[in-house]
């Protein structure tokens, strides 16, 4: 095997220009090549859809353990304790997977539809007394932050913290740039908020992490593990949801012909999703860590360094997909990596598939059509894709 040296790059997909508008770059690191060196922070880029599936779905050489951002947790403290999940790897990672899987599986949420659905269509109604609105902290902020922590078994009156908190975990997978620093005064207070509502005295009765204590009691993991995973739920699951909600509603207030469809055919709301997540991609990147020397399409990984993946770029790779940058409810869009991929696929896609799928059922019914109203604005983080404004006008029924 010829081992030859990849292409190197000076860019800087940190950037905040480039985090504004990242298309761009994406196309230049796939077309320079399988792998490319990002000589600013010393990793290995993947941008095109076979190697990011290849990294993702091998994680035996490319672990989480060492963290998945640009810090290596074997070479410096993580800025909290390490999750149990996304950074662990088999065996560390079996049991605390295993008991996220059941909790927030297809077949656990189905108590929650019903509910789901009514809220949506009561937000919904509320909001469209006004025709035109922001659509970010109208729907898509409201929604999950109304039903979410309800589902996790958190009060209603202490929750408003956690958009800011997994602002900044999300930040914080990046390197350390102004993004983080901008974040870091609140850290102390946010974690505080955050740690504390995970103790098994703060969590309502039925919720998810009321059963994520129950699994302790009935061994499957630890007591002392319990709060952790509550507090994946409480990092991962409210940013990402918050930010795909407003993905579907830009891609369906700028693409009319995609917004009848849905209206045609509600049942469209699922596949508008999981297109919306492969043309935006909530979340754009993220890190693994080389396990030994490992070989990508001929060049080599020397054992301890990282590698990025471009999860929004493989989701627009035209070696992949047919007309990538359409957003196109006829797609087929099962291969999309903006769950991730293999061992560590999102755990919690179901419960996003379900919020999506409540907002938009309601909103199908009672918007003939959805336009902007106003330049949007973005919210830049060095991992989400995220809107702060989306101000749109609506037609009613
Ligand atoms: C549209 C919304 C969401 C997106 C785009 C998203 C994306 C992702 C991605 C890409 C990963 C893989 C990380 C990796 O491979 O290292 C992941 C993992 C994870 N997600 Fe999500 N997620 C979403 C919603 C949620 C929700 C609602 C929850 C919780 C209810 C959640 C909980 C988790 C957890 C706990 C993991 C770690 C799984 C593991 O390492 O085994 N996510 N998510
Ligand atoms: O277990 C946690 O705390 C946690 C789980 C998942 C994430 C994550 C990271 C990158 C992309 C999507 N999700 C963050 C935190």
């Amino acid at each position: 095997m010829v081992v030859t040296a990849p292409p190197s790059l000076d860019a800087d997909p940190f950037d905040e220009e480039v985090l504004r508008d990242p298309l761009a770059l994406q196309a230049e690191l796939r077309d320079a090549g399988p792998v490319v060196h990002l000589r600013r922070y010393d990793v290995y880029g993947l941008a095109r859809h076979e190697q990011v599936h290849a990294a993702l779905t091998d994680w035996q050489s490319f672990q989480s353990g060492a963290g998945v951002g640009l810090a290596n947790f074997r070479e410096e403290k993580p800025w909290r304790p390490p999750s149990l999940l996304l950074e662990a790897d088999p065996p560390r990672h079996d049991a605390p997977r295993a008991v996220l899987t059941k909790i927030l599986g297809p077949r656990a949420l189905r108590r929650l539809r019903e509910s789901w659905h009514a809220e949506a269509e009561a937000l919904v109604d509320e909001v469209l007394t006004d025709r035109e609105f922001d659509a970010v902290p109208a729907l898509a902020q409201a929604f999950p932050l109304r039903v979410f922590p309800d589902a996790v078994g958190l009060p209603r009156d202490d929750r408003e913290h956690l958009l800011a908190y997994g602002d900044h975990a999300f930040n914080a997978f990046g390197p350390p740039n102004g993004l983080v620093a901008r974040g870091a005064p609140r850290v102390a207070e946010l974690s505080g908020r955050v740690n504390a509502q995970c103790a098994r005295d703060k969590l309502a009765d039925g919720g998810f992490g009321a059963r994520i204590w129950a699994a302790a009691d009935h061994g499957d993991i630890t007591h002392e593990q319990a709060p952790l995973v509550v507090r994946s739920l409480l990092t991962a699951g409210v940013d990402t949801t918050v930010h795909a909600l407003a993905a579907i509603l830009y891609a369906l207030a700028t693409h009319p012909g995609q917004w009848r469809r849905l209206r045609d055919d509600p049942g469209l709301a699922r596949v508008a999703f999981d297109e919306a997540v492969r043309w935006e991609s909530p979340v754009q990147t993220f890190f693994r860590t080389a396990t030994t020397d490992c070989d990508i399409a001929g060049t080599t990984i020397p054992e301890g360094r990282k590698i990025l993946m471009f999860l929004g770029a493989a989701n627009r790779d035209p070696r992949r997909w047919d007309s990538p940058d359409a957003f196109d409810l006829s797609r087929d869009t099962s291969a999309h990596v903006g769950f991730g991929m293999g061992l560590h696929q999102c755990v919690g896609q179901h419960v996003a598939r379900l919020e999506a799928e409540a907002l938009l059922t309601a909103l199908a019914r009672r918007v003939r059509r959805i336009e902007p109203a106003g330049t949007p604005v973005r919210h830049l983080n060095n991992t989400l894709r995220a809107w702060a404004s989306m101000p749109v006008r609506i037609h009613p029924e």
